[in-house]
């Protein structure tokens, strides 16, 4: 996952290849939840590991059902059975709406004293329907905060009073379906003597989303008789039944960023558009209609029962008018993938999307306009008409909402025409249903290698190169390229084999660079089977190293495996000829330097805190040879690049240092220039 500040996402040209999906949120929690009010233990399958689906299982633990986490994408929920809940008990449930509404419904009717919380969205979004239908049924439930919204007290310390259940219970379904899929889940609870009616008023949204409840209902024992959508009765004698193990198909809408990929994106060379793996058309998920959509707009879309294939149909793809009540979530791809039809695209019947993580419809208005669409919205659509030409979009710097969907959504900007970066601000807001979106989407994009930014950072020993550029890389979620890592490799790899480091055996020596066996891991760097990261950090092999690498050869060995450290998003490299020769088109270099006395004494605290005694003005000598090693030998020796920017940090904190790079980075991106503008 990047946790980075920011994402920017280097304009983007084809796609193709294979990606495998998380697990549906909206399934994963439900499933939870009736695993959670069954007997016995289920296992589950494929569970998405997300924030929301990490409140629900704190939160059952907190009730007393067994959760073990142990067997990683598959979690063995030990049910409440007949056994009450563990009261009072205080539930913190994050964002999460899949969890707050069916845990209300679940505990007012067990019985107990709860709290139930969220962060400061969660109390905005309002929850009065389902509130106002519990409390009609007799479970007394309070406000903690403003009237309609969580947080939430339920107060039944003293056992339940007698519920109401033979009048039809009504709810609303206009606002969100949730309210009725959280009394769909619990009543089965009360429903033992006599039939439980529910009784919906005003139109349901949303209906795909109940579907999937009656579905899993049904794999749980309880099979809910329904008159349209209107009424739903929930038969007597109701009891949940573990179905001992289940399997929680791929997330459909999260599929939806992966379908428009397949459908604006052109090919890689000897692919075919993208293969998504762990949902297929036969979903049983409501937002796999996004696939009509989607193919409406020109995308060419097949599938089987646990895949679907996507490649580009028409192109430019065709601008719809939709009404998305039953795809709300999905639908907000639509509204990206608008960006590249030919016309106006109108998505309408969505005011849920006004009560969703943000408010989507001014969410969507206003990051559309910003790369240069133009974007009209009322209470309940959205209509999106492209740039006209390349030339009108604009480089943007998408503020995310906290709002999964937005990030990942507004990801396939990339693909403008105009081939700007984009930026995606808290990139860590997909954790929500698909924590390595990011990941995934880089699996199978490419993108020119003159797109792809290099940030190099060159200069002489212990000028703080190593320690910037991790810190710079770690800031941008860029990839890092210690040069000076894989010379010390080669030097400890020629000791090994007993190769002596001189010209004479230059070819030998190049032979060995060439075909490094060196891998980066986790922190660690490996030669083979051998960890050889605190070998190759010695005083000895950096002179080795320096040695080594005045040999033409073995540096003409070493550029391709450097080269391919420049991959999505970006890379951050650091030596001594990054910027003059390895990567000459960087968009910035920075030459790093300090005093020889600054230099020593950095270096002198380093191995001391290694527990390494060393003498200062011998380490100053050795620096200085080495200095002039490497600034003598005739290939690529170390000196600035002609536009490279000279950074002496001798009088600078590591904090400073880092920051200087980053504004001079911030410098030459052109979001600050939009900002600035807009
Ligand atoms: N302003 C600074 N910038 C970078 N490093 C610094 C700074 N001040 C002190 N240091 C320290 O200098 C030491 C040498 O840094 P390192 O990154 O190993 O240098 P290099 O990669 O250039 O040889 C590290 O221990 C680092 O913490
Ligand atoms: N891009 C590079 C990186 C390192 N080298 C050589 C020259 C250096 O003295 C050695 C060791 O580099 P390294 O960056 O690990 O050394 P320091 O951490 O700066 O002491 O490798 C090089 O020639 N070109």
């Amino acid at each position: 996952m990047y946790s980075t500040a920011f994402l920017d996402l280097p304009p983007l040209l084809t796609a193709g290849g294979t990606v495998q999906l998380p697990g549906s949120k909206s399934i994963s929690n439900r499933v939870l939840l009736l695993a959670a009010l069954s007997q016995g233990t289920t296992e589950v399958h494929d569970l998405l590991a997300s924030d929301d689906t990490r409140v629900m299982l704190d939160g059952l633990r907190a009730l007393g059902c067994g959760v073990d986490e142990s067997g990683g994408s598959t979690v063995r929920i030990t049910g409440l059975g007949d056994q009450p809940p563990r009261s009072p008990a205080a539930l913190f449930l994050g964002n999460a709406g899949t969890a707050m509404r069916p845990l209300t419904a679940a505990l007012a009717l067990l019985g107990g004293e709860f709290t139930l919380s969220g962060i400061p969205r969660m109390h905005e979004r309002p929850i009065g329907d389902l509130v106002d239908a519990l409390r009609q049924l007799g479970c007394q439930i309070d406000y903690l905060g403003n009237e309609g919204f969580p947080p939430l007290r339920i107060a039944h310390g003293a056992g339940l009073p007698a519920l109401r259940l033979q009048a039809p219970i009504p709810v609303r379904g206009d606002v969100s379906s949730q309210f009725l899929t959280a009394l769909l889940l619990a009543l089965p609870l009360v429903a033992r003597e006599q039939d439980v009616v529910i009784e919906v008023v005003g139109e349901l949204i949303s209906k795909p989303y109940i579907q999937i409840t009656l579905a899993l209902l049904a794999r749980f024992g309880i099979q809910v008789a329904r008159q349209g959508w209107e009424r739903f009765t929930i038969p007597a004698g109701s009891r949940y039944q573990s179905p001992g193990s289940i399997h929680v198909e791929a997330d459909a809408s999260s599929a939806s960023y992966f379908i428009a990929l397949g459908a604006l994106s052109a090919s890689a060379e000897g692919q075919n558009g993208i293969k998504i793996q762990g949902v297929g058309l036969d979903s049983i998920q409501g937002d796999i209609r996004f696939v009509e959509a989607a193919r409406a707009m020109g995308a060419d879309i097949t599938g089987g029962p646990n895949w679907l294939h996507v490649a580009r149909g028409a192109w430019p793809l065709r601008a719809i008018d939709l009404d998305c009540n039953h795809i709300p979530d999905a639908a907000m791809t639509l509204a990206t993938m608008a960006l590249y039809a030919q016309g106006t695209t109108r998505l309408r019947n969505i005011a849920s999307w006004r009560v969703k993580e943000t408010d989507r419809i001014a969410a969507m208005a206003t990051e559309l306009r910003k790369l240069g669409a133009t974007v009209e919205e009322g209470a309940d659509f959205i209509a999106i008409t492209p740039p006209a030409t390349p030339q009108d979009w604009k480089a943007a710097s998408i503020h995310t909402y906290d709002d999964h969907r937005v990030a990942m959504c507004f990801s396939l900007a990339a693909f403008n025409p105009a081939c700007l970066p984009v930026r995606i601000e808290d990139p860590k807001c997909v954790a929500k249903t698909f924590p390595d979106y990011f990941e995934a989407l880089f699996s199978v994009v490419q993108t020119a290698q003159a797109h792809i930014p290099v940030l190099c950072i060159d200069g002489p020993t212990a000028s703080g190169k190593g320690t910037v550029a991790a810190a710079v890389a770690q800031q941008l979620g860029y990839a890092l390229l210690d040069s000076g890592a894989l010379y010390r490799i080669t030097a400890l790899a020629a000791v090994q084999a007993g190769i002596d480091i001189a010209p004479a055996h230059e070819a030998a020596l190049a032979d060995l660079a060439r075909t490094l066996p060196v891998r980066f891991a986790d922190g660690r760097i490996w030669l083979a089977s051998a960890d050889v990261t605190d070998a190759i950090r010695t005083e000895a092999m950096g002179m080795n190293a320096s040695r080594i690498s005045a040999l033409p050869a073995v540096r003409a060995a070493l550029v391709d495996l450097q080269h391919g450290f420049a991959r999505l998003p970006g890379l951050v490299a650091d030596g001594r000829d990054m910027g003059t020769v390895i990567f000459p088109q960087a968009p910035l270099k920075v030459f790093m330097t300090a005093s020889a006395a600054c230099r020593a004494e950095r270096r002198h605290q380093q191995l001391l805190a290694k527990g390494i005694d060393a003498n200062i003005d011998a380490l100053r000598a050795d620096l200085e040879a080495r200095d002039l090693q490497d600034q003598s030998r005739k290939v690529a020796p170390l000196k600035p690049a002609q536009d490279a920017l000279l950074l002496d940090n001798s009088g600078l904190t590591i904090d400073e240092t880092v920051a200087q790079v980053i504004v001079w980075w911030e410098e030459r991106q052109p979001f600050a220039i939009h900002l600035a503008q807009g």
